[in-house]
C-alpha cells in the first residue's frame, strides 16, 4: 500500500434507482493534497463525500480510506457538512460544538477533563475563535459558526478532510478566511482534502487538482487542465466558455440545473442504505 495515499476510489459508480450520477470514477487523494470538487447542481458532489463517509454505498467499484474499506464513524476523516445555521435557542456554545468533535462518538455524558479543555482551547485557537467560544452557537454569524465547524472537524486528528460547500452564504472576506484555515490545517497536519465548492475562485490559489463532475462524467487534473472551454464544453455537451480575468476563472454557458435535483433529497443519505 502506498502510505502517501489517503483515499482511493476505483472504477466507482453511484446510481439512485435508474439514475446514474457518476461512473468509472478513479481518484486518489494523497497526503497534503487539496482537490476541489466542482460540478452542476445535482451532479453528485455531496454524494461522493457521503460515500467516503460510509453513509452511501457505491453501486459498483471500491472506495478505500488509508487501505481499509470505508465505514461509518471513521475517526481518520474530518467532515465539514453543508452549512445549516444553528437554530435559535440551541443550548450549545461554540466550545461545546468543538468538544463534540473530540468525544461526540462516545455514548453518555463526557467528563470535562483538563486535557480535554486544553485540546478544545488549542482547536479554538487554531481557527481564531477564542473570543466567541463561550457564546451560544445560534448567536454567532455564519462565518463564525463555520470556523467552529472546521475546528470540530479537526478535533479527531484526521488524515482526510471533507468539506461540503463550506463557503456557502459567506461574504468574500469570510470565504477567504475559511479557505486559509483549511489550507493551513492541511499543511500543518499533512491532510488530504476534498473541497466541494460551486466557485473555484476563492480557493483557486490553493487547489492542486480539480475533480469536475457533469452529465455522469468527470475530469480530473490541475485547474489549468480542467477549467478550459474545451473540457467543460465536452463535459456538459453544450457550449461553455471559460474566461480567465485578473487571476479569476469565469465560466459562462453552463446549462440549466439538473431537472431531477431537489435539494431537500440531498440531506437524507440514509434512504438508499439497506
Ligand atoms: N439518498 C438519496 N436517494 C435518492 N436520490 C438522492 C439521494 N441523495 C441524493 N440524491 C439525488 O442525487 C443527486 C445528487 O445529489 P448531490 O447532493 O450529491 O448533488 P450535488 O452535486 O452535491 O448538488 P448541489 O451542488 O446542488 O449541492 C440529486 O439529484 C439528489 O436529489
Amino acid at each position: 500500500m502506498d502510505t502517501d495515499v489517503v483515499l482511493t476510489v476505483e472504477r466507482a459508480a453511484l446510481r439512485f434507482g435508474q439514475r446514474m450520477l457518476w461512473k468509472d470514477l478513479d481518484l486518489q487523494v494523497r497526503r497534503g493534497e487539496l482537490i476541489a470538487v466542482l460540478g452542476a447542481n445535482g451532479s453528485g458532489k455531496s454524494s461522493l463525500l457521503k460515500v467516503v463517509l460510509g453513509q452511501l454505498r457505491v453501486s459498483s467499484g471500491t472506495v478505500t480510506v488509508l487501505g481499509s474499506t470505508v465505514r461509518r464513524g471513521d475517526r481518520r476523516i474530518g467532515y465539514v457538512p453543508q452549512q445549516r445555521l444553528a437554530p435559535d435557542g440551541l443550548p450549545l456554545r461554540g466550545r461545546d460544538l468543538v468538544a463534540l468533535g473530540i468525544d461526540g462518538h462516545r455514548w453518555g455524558i463526557s467528563h470535562p477533563s483538563r486535557r480535554r479543555r486544553q485540546q478544545v482551547n488549542h482547536l479554538l485557537a487554531s481557527v481564531g475563535a477564542e473570543t466567541y467560544a463561550s457564546a451560544s452557537l445560534s448567536s454567532l454569524s455564519g462565518g463564525e459558526q463555520q470556523r467552529l465547524r472546521i475546528a470540530q472537524a479537526l478535533a479527531a486528528d484526521p488524515q482526510l478532510l471533507l468539506c461540503d460547500e463550506p463557503l456557502l452564504s459567506l461574504d468574500l472576506p469570510h470565504q477567504r478566511l475559511i479557505c486559509d484555515l483549511v489550507d493551513q490545517a492541511r499543511h500543518r497536519l499533512n491532510l488530504g482534502v476534498l473541497f466541494v465548492t460551486h466557485d473555484i475562485n476563492p480557493i483557486l490559489d490553493k487547489v492542486d487538482r480539480v475533480l469536475y463532475i457533469a452529465n455522469n462524467r468527470f475530469r480530473i487534473g490541475t485547474p489549468d487542465e480542467v477549467m478550459t472551454s474545451e473540457v467543460l464544453t465536452d463535459l456538459f455537451d453544450a457550449p461553455v466558455e471559460v474566461i480567465r480575468h485578473k487571476g479569476r476563472i469565469l465560466v459562462a454557458g453552463i446549462p440549466d440545473q439538473d431537472p431531477y435535483h431537489h435539494p431537500a433529497d440531498a440531506l437524507d443519505g440514509e434512504k438508499v442504505l439497506r
